[in-house]
C-alpha cells in the first residue's frame, strides 16, 4: 500500500534544510584526465561522421553537459538523447526541451533504453537532419555515419545495442557497463540499420562533464556519472536525501519502512543499516584498551540508498527542476 506524500511530510518537515551544505568539496577531483584523450580520439574520426548523437541523462538535462564538444567536433547535425527516461520526473517535459530550444538545442529524444522505448524515432530525425543539412549535396554516398558521445555511463552502448535491436533484430554489439568509463574500446563502426544505411562508431564515453560548481558535480554523481568513491558514497547519499525530501518523493520511507521521512542523512542510514541487518564491528580505544564494539555499516547503507534510487526503486527524480524556474537568457543559435 502506498502512503499518501502528505502523511509522511511530519512536522518536522518544516525544520528541514532549505538548501544544500556544498562546503569543503573538492569538484576538481572528481574527473579523471583521461577523459580529456577522448575528445582528441574523437576529433580524429570525425571527417567520417554526418550526424552526431549526444546522449545525456534525463535526470539532469540541462546541467553537465559539455558544450566544448560541439567547437571541438565542429558543426555537424546534432539529436540529443535524453536517455533513462523511466528514471525522471517529466512532469516538466515540455518547459525542459523548451528550455534546451532557447539555448540552441532544437532535436531533442527522450528515450529508455531497456525497453526500447521511443528509439525508433531516432533514425527518422537523423536522416532528416542529415539529409536537409550538407550531406545532402555531396551525392552518390547514401552511407550514413553517426557518433555517439556523451558523459560516462548514460547510456551510449545501451543505445547502440537498443538501435541494433529496433533496426536490425541483433543482439548485442556494444559493451554495457554499470560503472562510468566501461566504453574505452578504440572505436568500431556499427550496423544500425539497413534502410538507410546507416553505421555508428562506438566512442568512449569520455566526454567531461561540464562542472559549473558542486551541485552539478553532485547532481552527476547521484545520476552515477562519476564513479561513487571519488565523490564519497555518503555525500552522494545525503544530497540524495535532500533532493528526494525537496521533491516529496518519499519512497524510500516506505521502501525501508522508516514511518516518515527524515532529513538527517545519519539517522536514515543508521535505520537502513538495521532493516537490511548490516552492522560491523569496529575497534573502539578506550582508557582500558581495544573494545570491539557492533555499529551499523553506514556505508553499506548508502551503497544499498544510491544502487536503489539509480535503479529508479525510489521513484523517479527531477534533479533540474530549480533550473527550469530561473530567467533565461535567449540565445537561440544553431546546435
Ligand atoms: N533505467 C535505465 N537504465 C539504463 C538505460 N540505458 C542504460 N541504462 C543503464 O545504464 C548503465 C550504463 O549504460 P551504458 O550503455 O554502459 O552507458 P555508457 O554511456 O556506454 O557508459 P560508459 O561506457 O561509462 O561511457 C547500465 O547499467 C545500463 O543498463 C535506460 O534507458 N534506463
Amino acid at each position: 500500500m502506498r502512503v499518501p506524500a502528505g502523511a509522511l511530510w511530519s512536522a518536522a518537515g518544516a525544520a528541514w534544510r532549505r538548501g544544500f551544505s556544498f562546503a569543503g568539496q573538492d569538484v576538481a577531483r572528481w574527473f579523471p584526465g583521461h577523459m580529456a584523450k577522448g575528445l582528441k580520439k574523437m576529433q580524429r574520426s570525425l571527417k567520417l561522421v554526418d550526424c552526431i548523437i549526444e546522449v545525456h541523462d534525463a535526470r539532469i538535462p540541462l546541467s553537465g553537459r559539455n558544450p566544448l564538444f560541439q567547437e571541438a567536433l565542429g558543426i555537424k547535425p546534432h539529436l540529443l538523447v535524453l536517455n533513462k527516461m523511466d528514471l525522471a520526473d517529466l512532469k516538466e517535459k515540455q518547459k525542459i526541451v523548451g528550455h534546451l530550444n532557447k539555448e540552441g538545442v532544437k532535436n531533442v529524444i527522450f528515450t529508455n533504453c531497456l525497453k526500447d522505448e521511443n528509439i525508433k524515432q531516432i533514425v527518422p530525425v537523423v536522416t532528416e537532419l542529415i539529409e536537409g543539412g550538407y550531406r545532402y549535396h555531396r551525392g552518390e554516398n547514401l552511407e550514413y555515419c553517426i557518433m555517439v558521445i556523451g558523459v560516462p555511463n548514460v547510456g551510449k552502448s545501451s543505445l547502440i545495442n537498443s538501435l541494433r535491436r529496433q533496426h536490425l533484430r541483433k543482439g548485442k554489439a556494444s559493451r554495457v557497463g554499470g560503472l562510468p568509463g566501461v566504453t574505452k574500446a578504440v572505436m568500431s563502426k556499427i550496423q544500425v540499420c539497413e534502410q538507410p544505411l546507416m553505421f555508428l562508431l562506438d566512442t568512449p564515453g569520455v566526454l567531461a562533464p561540464r562542472i559549473q560548481d558542486v551541485e552539478t558535480g553532485l547532481k552527476l554523481a547521484t545520476c552515477g556519472t562519476i564513479l561513487d568513491h571519488l565523490v564519497g558514497e555518503d555525500i552522494i547519499a545525503d544530497y540524495l536525501l535532500f533532493t528526494l525530501n525537496k521533491q516529496q518523493q518519499f519512497r524510500y520511507v516506505e521502501h525501508y519502512d522508516l514511518g516518515e521521512a527524515c532529513d538527517d542523512i545519519g539517522s536514515v542510514l543508521k535505520r537502513i543499516a538495521m532493516k537490511l541487518k548490516k552492522i560491523h564491528k569496529v575497534k573502539v580505544l578506550t582508557g582500558t584498551g581495544d573494545v570491539n564494539v557492533i555499529q551499523p555499516n553506514y556505508s553499506a547503507a548508502a551503497c544499498d540508498f544510491i544502487r536503489n534510487f539509480r535503479s529508479g526503486v525510489l521513484g523517479q527524480v527531477m534533479f533540474d527542476t530549480a533550473i527550469l524556474e530561473e530567467p533565461q537568457a535567449n540565445n537561440d543559435s544553431d546546435s
